[in-house]
């Protein structure tokens, strides 16, 4: 069972690692990013994946669809299944975040959680597919979700990010080798929200 967050719901954990975390507020125009947010859920492949947990097979809590270059086909997370095309709005966010992110990504997961009952369990974003640090960059529209991270050796060293409409957030350094992180489910009635994590398959 998904535990419900248990971090403080308002505001940024004060000294938010910026060693593991780069977040920009506003990094889209808040007319700009709603115009996007809504192309983008209707216009992408949306799948609802299933995922063995324990032997029992599980409906994954949230949407997900996946585009990129053909040679990122090997993100064994996803069943090796063949990115699709992307589209104009995915190439433009994907311009606009290589300026800050200082790096070409292949790829992007797009995961769509259509209300407050949807989610990520803890997990780390550290397949071989993806190098050993690697580094990945999280574009956030619709409705404010709490981003926690939590150490892998330690529980009670944990953080929590609200990720806002139009914000950027880079993920870097060992967040992927030494913490773990999730969208928890929320009691609180919540709207729709997308995210588009821009990755390089290798
Ligand atoms: O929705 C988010 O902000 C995070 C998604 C995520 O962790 C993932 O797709 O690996
Ligand atoms: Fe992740």
């Amino acid at each position: 069972m998904e535990q419900l967050s248990f971090f403080k719901e308002e505001g940024q954990t004060p000294g938010l690692p910026v060693s593991l975390l780069d977040y920009r507020a506003e990094f889209f125009e808040a007319g700009e990013g709603k115009a996007l947010m809504e192309r983008l859920i209707k216009d992408s492949l949306w799948k609802q994946r299933v995922v063995k947990m324990y032997d029992k097979e599980v409906v994954t809590p949230r949407l997900t669809a996946w585009y990129g270059d053909p040679e990122a086909y090997n993100y064994t997370v996803l069943g090796k299944s063949a990115p699709l095309p992307r589209t104009a709005d995915l190439l433009m966010i994907r311009k606009k975040v290589e300026l800050i992110a200082g790096i070409s990504f292949n790829s992007v997961l797009l995961n769509y959680y259509r209300d407050g009952n949807d989610s990520v369990a803890w997990h780390s974003d550290n397949e071989k597919a993806l190098g050993t640090h690697p580094v990945i960059a999280s574009v956030t529209f619709g409705q404010v979700r709490s981003f926690d991270i939590r150490n892998k050796a330690d529980h009670s060293l944990k953080y929590s990010i609200r990720l806002e409409h139009g914000s950027l957030m880079i993920m870097k350094g060992d967040l992927q080798v030494n913490w773990n992180h999730r969208i928890a489910k929320s009691t609180k009635p919540m709207t729709e929200r997308l995210n588009l994590t821009f990755r390089v398959v290798i």
